[in-house]
């Protein structure tokens, strides 16, 4: 566990880390209470030049060293005081920052000697140390998502007393966040959770994006209330116990990086709702309300600039004693949901991607369909792609002939819908909208759209969506296969059918493109776009196979891979995922013949992330190294029982050096079994780290007599 505690530990004397944190203590020590209180603030609401804020949460009862502390831990040596001085400006404290920085100016001096600290200049080992931070924070993140979290433990205090006001509730496509959000809102109003709340509001970011009229925080709570005038005077007397539900951040289209000085500071102030919705994450309004947002994975990064997270919990889909539960809440007769589990059962892959919710849904909603009409969920789905095709089967099967008639012509619109909305980052479709694409609700309404009222300033408007965002997603990426037959130049001049147009933007707007992406790859599987094109009759192209196999191969240079010197190593989950949902393995080997390693540190794998991850590792022919370290979630079942031995059984390889390092991976000492099978095998490995984890004594052992005559060498840590 030792890089949970990513809570630095106190300098050491003599350090450099020390230096600065003695300079800083002793300033703050200078400080009268109420100057010392005016810094804690400033710090938590002050604009720091681009740094980020140190959470109020934490300051609030922080003293003179907790306070030295956590700047270090946020700022690191090299800038604390920097952030310090600025601050000391800041609260017209000029002659305490002129000590301040003539204290640096000695103490870097001294730094000087040979052996101590980093010469100046040396800015690759500060940005060494940067990303060495991110890294330890992901995986700061990630345990605290495995403690295991129920909806009421969300905004409890730690075990030393600190409580969260900002809580991020992180999750894959269709894994249930806006679920768990709707379930807390319905929890906290029958007094089950989140009591010391006295006001709820649930803030859908989708509608947001709708919003065009300037609007305060005042009129956003209003909007959460709906049909009476909320005491907003009342309301907004305590901030400290106001919680806002922000759900789908991912959604937003908004870019969030007004400089500080834009930010509204009362909730009166009508500002365009990009700025009010800053201002409310930034806490420069209402700073002491507590916020829960709900995002997908890859809107991270960007959630990380505007918002300070406090606490990350990851939703990790459904057990598989709540998948059963689920299947017969569905079925609600006992015995189809028996028959249907056996079913699923009997494909395993299928029963692991049901942990996702929406593919436990679009699951049962075709085997109930199985039972009344012909079977159409054929036993060997096993990709996302697949489930989604089925589903469209299921609903082209259960039209009359004539609407079936007009399928093709009527799908390839909606796919230009649904690739429009997704380069638009549009969710919510309004009903002129939906009609220039000549498409007549009655036909589409059961294929594909909900319905929503929405109120618009003060008007009412029909809004239509996919049923789920990932169905626009599947929508989008069919666009770019489905052979355009002349009708749509008729439609208003959507997004270019040029793939590469997406693939490029994919770096810069991943979260936006990210499933559609990995949809693209599933589609141009050959057993799917037959059944796609038999079931729809419109023709699917697989003419953009090369440009994908290209980019992937291109992406050593992009946010997916990593290359080193020497080597490229495959850093995102998503490259396998991708890689996995075209199930051809021909295209898998010849673009992973472009990398040489894996390296996922902190990832919080699933059984299917496993099997996924499991699929390219059996067919990279140029594997040299596989670093799972600090991966957590469920066991490593499959990595430990396949993968070593699928590496060690790879012709071609026995001249590679396979160094594997599973530090902190959750491999046991069952796992050690497979492992050494594997390695006995595999003569080329030449390292083996294994980190913290719990094979005992006896699997270190086992794993060192297998490897007593080969060149290995096994590292532990514990
Ligand atoms: N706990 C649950 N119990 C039953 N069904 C669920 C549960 N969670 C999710 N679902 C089902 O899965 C579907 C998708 O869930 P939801 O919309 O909450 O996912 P999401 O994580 O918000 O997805 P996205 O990121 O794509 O917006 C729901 O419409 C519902 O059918």
């Amino acid at each position: 566990m030792g890089a949970c505690s990513s809570k630095s530990s106190t300098p050491k004397e003599g350090s450099p880390q020390g230096i600065a944190g003695e300079l800083l203590l002793h300033a703050l020590e200078e400080l009268p209470q109420q100057d010392f209180k005016r810094f804690r603030d400033t710090l938590a609401h002050g604009d720091h030049g681009g740094r980020r804020c140190i959470p109020w949460g934490r300051l609030e009862t922080a003293d003179r060293t907790d306070t030295k502390n956590l700047m270090l831990r946020f700022y690191g040596k090299d800038a604390v005081l920097d952030v310090a001085v600025a601050v000391l400006e800041q609260i017209h404290l000029c002659d305490a920052a002129a000590r301040l920085r003539e204290g640096r100016e000695k103490g870097g001096k001294s730094q000087a000697a040979p052996g101590f600290g980093c010469p100046e200049g040396e800015t690759c080992l500060g940005k060494g140390a940067e990303r060495q931070r991110d890294e330890e924070q992901r995986e700061h993140e990630i345990m605290q998502a495995n403690s295991s979290v129920t909806i009421g433990d969300l905004f409890k205090p730690s075990p030393d007393g600190w409580t969260p006001r900002v809580v991020v509730l992180l999750g894959a496509a269709g894994i249930g966040k806006t679920m768990a959000a709707k379930k807390i809102m319905l929890d906290w109003a029958s007094d089950k959770v989140f009591v010391e709340f006295d006001y709820v509001f649930y803030i859908h970011c989708r509608d947001g994006n709708l919003l065009t009229s300037e609007a305060s925080v005042a009129d956003l709570i209003s909007r959460c209330c709906p049909g009476s005038s909320p005491p907003l005077t009342e309301m907004l007397k305590s901030p400290e116990k106001l919680l806002f539900v922000i759900d789908g951040f991912d959604e937003l289209r908004f870019s969030f990086d007004q400089p500080q000085s834009d930010l509204c500071s009362q909730p009166w102030e009508k500002r365009p709702v990009e700025i009010t919705l800053s201002s409310l994450f930034r806490k420069t309004v209402l700073h002491e309300c507590s916020l829960l947002v709900t995002t997908r994975p890859a809107a991270l990064q960007k959630l990380g600039k505007c918002l300070e997270c406090e606490r990350c919990v990851e939703i990790l889909g459904f057990s598989e004693a709540e998948r059963e539960e689920y299947f017969h809440k569905f079925f609600e007769n006992a015995k189809q949901a028996a028959a249907a589990l056996q079913f699923v059962r009997g494909n395993e892959t299928l029963f692991t991607m049901c942990l996702v919710p929406i593919v436990c849904w679009i699951t049962c909603t075709i085997m109930k369909q199985q039972f009344s009409r012909k079977s159409s969920l054929a036993q060997s789905t096993k990709t996302t792609t697949g489930i989604y095709i089925r589903y469209l089967s299921m609903l082209s099967s259960s039209l009359s002939s004539e609407l079936k008639q007009d399928m093709p012509v009527v799908l390839r619109r909606l796919c230009c819908l649904a690739a429009d909305g997704v380069w638009k980052q549009k969710v919510l479709f309004e009903e002129e909208e939906v009609q220039r694409y000549t498409l007549d609700q009655r036909e589409v309404l059961p294929l594909l759209l909900n319905e929503h009222i929405f109120q618009k300033d003060i008007d009412c408007v029909s809004t239509y969506s996919f049923i789920h965002l990932s169905f626009q997603e599947f929508f989008a990426a069919l666009f770019y296969l489905l052979e355009d037959e002349g009708e749509t130049q008729t439609l208003p001049a959507g997004p270019t059918r040029d793939v590469n147009k997406l693939l490029e933007n994919y770096g810069n707007s991943r979260n936006y493109f990210m499933l559609t992406v990995r949809f693209l790859f599933g589609l141009l599987n050959e057993e799917q776009r037959n059944a796609l094109e038999k079931e729809t009759g419109c023709k699917i192209s697989p003419k953009i196979t090369q440009e994908l196999l290209m980019w992937l191969q291109k992406s050593q240079k992009t946010a997916l891979a990593v290359l080193t010197q020497e080597t490229t190593l495959i850093r995102e989950l998503e490259v396998c995922h991708c890689l996995y949902e075209i199930q051809d393995e021909r295209f898998v080997t010849t673009a992973l013949d472009h990398f040489t390693g894996v390296y996922l540190r902190g990832v919080n794998l699933n059984r299917f992330d496993q099997i996924v991850l499991s699929f390219s590792i059996k067919n990279f022919p140029r594997l040299e190294s596989l670093n799972l370290g600090h991966s957590q979630g469920q066991k490593h079942h499959e990595l430990q029982d396949e993968a070593p031995a699928r590496v060690s059984a790879r012709p071609g390889s026995p001249t590679a050096r396979l160094s594997r390092r599973l530090g902190c991976c959750n491999l046991t000492e069952k796992g050690c079994g497979a492992l050494a099978t594997a390695l006995c095998a595999n003569p080329s490995v030449t390292e083996l780290h294994l980190g913290d984890n719990e094979l005992g004594d006896r699997g270190v052992r086992r794993l060192c007599e297998s490897l007593r005559d080969g060149a290995c060498r096994v590292q532990t840590l514990r």
